[in-house]
């Protein structure tokens, strides 16, 4: 049996409704594709947690886990690991999203989401957040 990997993944949204997305960087598996900004949760953390935490440090904003609403989870398998990852809307934050760790971020429309190049969870989840919006 594949074990679990959790992973938290959070769209922000922004006054405008636009979603900010991050590409991958070189280097890291699934290089290039564009994802939810997020990521693995530490032993011991919530989701919510998480996030917060990956927020910070791949996007120096801040954020608390009362302003992330669930709205969809994908459960894929991912290599040897079976992915399970549910996402986030956050539309409040303090701070200007900075890409901390190399990656490029942009600022998509709900109609512009499912044609980006994303890892496989990921698209059900772009279908599932565009039609919210
Ligand atoms: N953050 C994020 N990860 C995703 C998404 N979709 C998806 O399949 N993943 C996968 O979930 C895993 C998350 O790992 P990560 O590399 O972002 O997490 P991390 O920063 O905690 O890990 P690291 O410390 O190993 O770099 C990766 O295998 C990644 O490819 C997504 O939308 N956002």
């Amino acid at each position: 049996m594949a074990k679990l990997l959790l992973v938290a993944a959070c769209a922000l949204i922004d006054r405008d409704g636009r979603i900010l997305m991050a590409r991958r960087p070189e280097g890291k598996d699934m290089a290039g594709l564009w994802e939810f900004p997020g990521g693995k949760l530490a032993d011991g953390e919530t989701p919510e947690e998480a996030l917060v935490r990956e927020l910070k440090e791949e996007l120096a904003i801040d954020t608390e886990a009362s302003c992330l609403a669930p709205i969809a989870f994908a459960s894929e398998a991912l290599g040897e690991f079976h992915l399970l990852m549910p996402l986030y809307v956050c539309r409040k934050w303090q701070g200007m999203p900075t890409p901390e760790e190399g990656q490029e971020l942009k600022w998509v429309r709900p109609s512009e989401l499912t044609s980006m190049e994303m890892p496989a969870a990921d698209r059900p989840l772009a279908a599932q957040l565009r039609d919210m919006l």
